[in-house]
């Protein structure tokens, strides 16, 4: 058989094998017409649900952004405000997330004063003055000798004591990496700030320090005294990760998995220790964020107020399809919150658990250890800064530590747990007032880092508005799963994408330049924008200026790349600041209705 050449790349990679036998094919083409069958009959229905949903007036609601641009935050303020009762009562159930995030950032500290860059200066903890001053409690001989000695150390960081070795870790003083070749045209207005590459990922070599057993040290005997933690953790992720959930266990690190094949294959294991071909997979389990499926799962099948849609791993356009668009159909059956949790914290059963039990045993030293100068100085001259990152609690271990520790509006909102996959939330507005009354509200959230993006694009069709988030605070960051591209450069990438997107040519867009609170307190210390942004030139260097400034980027791009003219919304937002976005929120859910009504009529 000639092989038939079109342009349509996809052809080349559905072509059967060349040695397929008369069975298989005959196999393979009934698999084939079932699955157009599946496809087209999934078509009817969505056609028929769009017609459906504008006659009942639901208004489809799409957030997008890169990872950590704070698209579920958006949700959950709109959660909040629109279903205060379910919010609050599920507040509870972020707890676990707000333990997980504190074990995770004091990880990242006693992580940092493990593998300290290349000496001279390194841990506080290596100089004796200075071990005297910070840990006041005496150290745990027995528990050091344990932990230290553990072979588990590879997996799971809090017990490895090696001292540090020369060159673990790279440390790049030279310019740049010369212009790495992101996708788009980069006329790169972007600088690589290069700084940030490669502190997070110290690289370990395989362990060989074992039986040199030196005298405890006042870090071993903290780190003893906090290895509880590691099992919390642990337990943690058990809770928050449905069984039978593979995938969730293993960090997304979308530069080694393109494809949903490559990621399932490199699933962490918790027990082996950094095994073939992966002398990474270690060091990517202790570095990489928790994450899990959205869906019934972690919240304890609690929450039913949506309607979930597998991740990339499952790729659309398989057989797999039928199951996620039909999913997507019995969602509307169950109402909302059909069933909430029991009021939480009512029974008191709800308010302790093990992890806050160990959290609150762990308290004093886990202050101790955020609050220590010499720490800080580490973090500081390593240019970590747990307290611009994504859930952030180490200032309010105190008062989150208790052991009645319910969560606050405010803590939810901070609480991060990256979303995979896609999940459909319908609300209908609790207060239904004046003109929202029998309005039905659907906000899609979706993953954002790179891995996660190709399963966006089913959900482009029949959108009514689209929130894009983009993180301007990000300007001197690169992404957790590409480090060699700068944060607000993807964001202007896609951003790009979804202008000039064909399906989106008319869904109103609405810009969100994100987390301006940390951009202001980065401006404040002194970093400056046109380090990072050539084309910022000498404006000046405060909130104001830059937000300005990128506004005018982005708008230009939306003029320039959009199919056809339409609006341009932007506003500058702290979406974990309650008051303001609330506001932010009224505004876009006005324009949006407006929209809305505008279209039904044209029906
Ligand atoms: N200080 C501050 N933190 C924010 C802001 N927006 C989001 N965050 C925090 O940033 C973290 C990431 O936000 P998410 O909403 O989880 O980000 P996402 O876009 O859903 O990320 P993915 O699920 O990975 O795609 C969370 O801990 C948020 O609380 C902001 O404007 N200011
Ligand atoms: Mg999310």
């Amino acid at each position: 058989m000639p092989v038939r050449t079109t342009d349509d790349p996809l052809d080349e990679v559905l072509k059967p094998p060349p040695d397929e036998s008369p069975e298989d094919r005959t196999i393979r083409l009934q698999n084939e017409a079932e699955a157009k069958r599946v496809s087209l009959a999934i078509d009817a229905s969505i056609k028929a649900e769009r017609h459906a949903r504008r006659k009942k007036r639901i208004v489809r609601l799409l957030l997008l952004g890169q990872s950590e641009s704070g698209k579920s935050t958006t949700l959950r303020q709109f959660q909040r405000l629109y279903t205060p009762t379910a919010f609050r009562e599920e507040r509870i159930l972020w707890r676990a997330v707000i333990q997980l995030n504190i074990v995770r950032s004091i990880r990242t500290i006693l992580d940092a004063l493990t593998f300290p860059s290349t000496s001279p200066h390194t841990s506080p903890y290596s100089s004796p003055r200075s071990r005297e001053r910070t840990i006041s409690r005496p150290p745990l001989p027995n528990h050091h000798e344990q932990y230290n000695g553990n072979g588990n150390d590879t997996t799971l960081t809090f017990g490895s004591s090696s001292p540090p070795r020369a060159n673990r870790h790279h440390h790049h003083h030279h310019s740049p990496p010369s212009n790495p070749d992101s996708d788009g045209d980069s006329e790169s207005d972007f600088v690589h700030p290069h700084q940030y590459i490669h502190h997070h990922h110290p690289h370990r070599s395989p362990r060989s320090n074992p039986s040199i057993t030196l005298a405890p040290t006042p870090l071993d005997a903290l780190k003893a005294r906090l290895l509880p933690l590691r099992h919390i953790e642990a337990l943690l992720i058990a809770k928050l990760v449905p069984p039978n959930e593979e995938e969730a266990t293993h960090f997304a690190r979308a530069d080694a998995g393109t494809s949903a094949g490559a990621s399932s294959s490199s699933s962490t294991s918790h027990s082996g220790g950094g095994g073939g071909g992966s002398s990474t997979s270690s060091h990517a389990y202790r570095n990489q964020e928790i994450f899990v499926r959205p869906g019934p799962g972690w919240k304890g099948g609690l929450a039913r107020a949506r309607v979930n849609y597998p991740g990339s791993g499952y790729g659309y356009g398989h057989g797999s399809d039928d199951g996620v668009k039909q999913n997507k159909n019995n969602g509307s059956g169950n109402g909302n919150g059909a069933a909430r949790p029991m009021s939480a914290g009512n029974t008191g059963l709800e308010t302790q658990d093990e992890p806050q039990e160990v959290l609150n045993m762990c308290r004093r030293d886990m202050i101790a250890l955020w609050h220590d100068e010499g720490v800080r100085d580490v973090l500081r001259r390593r240019k970590i800064r747990i307290e611009e990152g994504s859930g952030f609690f180490l200032d309010d271990l105190e008062r989150l530590t208790s052991l009645k520790y319910m969560p606050t509006d405010d803590d939810v909102l901070k609480a991060r747990l990256k979303t995979v996959g896609v999940s459909e939330y319908k609300f209908e507005m609790e207060a239904t007032a004046g003109r929202d009354s029998g309005t039905e509200w659907r906000i899609v959230d979706v993953g954002g880092s790179r891995s996660q993006r190709p399963t966006w694009a089913p959900f482009f069709d029949d959108v009514d508005a689209i929130i894009f988030l983009a993180p301007i605070s990000g300007f001197d960051q690169v992404l957790s799963e590409d480090r060699t591209v700068n944060r607000l450069e993807d964001s202007v990438l896609l951003w790009k994408a979804v202008c000039s997107n064909k399906l989106l040519a008319n869904v109103d867009l609405v810009l969100f330049l994100n987390k301006c609170d940390i951009l202001e307190k980065k401006l404040k210390s002194g970093i400056q924008v046109s380090k990072y942004i050539r084309s910022y030139g000498d404006r000046e260097n405060n909130l104001d200026s830059v937000s300005k400034y990128l506004r005018s980027k982005f708008s230009a791009i939306h003029r320039e790349y959009s199919p056809n003219p339409r609006k341009f919304y932007a506003f500058c937002t702290s979406v974990t600041d309650t008051a303001t976005t609330a506001g932010i929120i009224a505004s876009v859910r006005d324009m949006v209705i407006r929209q809305h009504l505008k279209q039904s009529k044209l029906l």
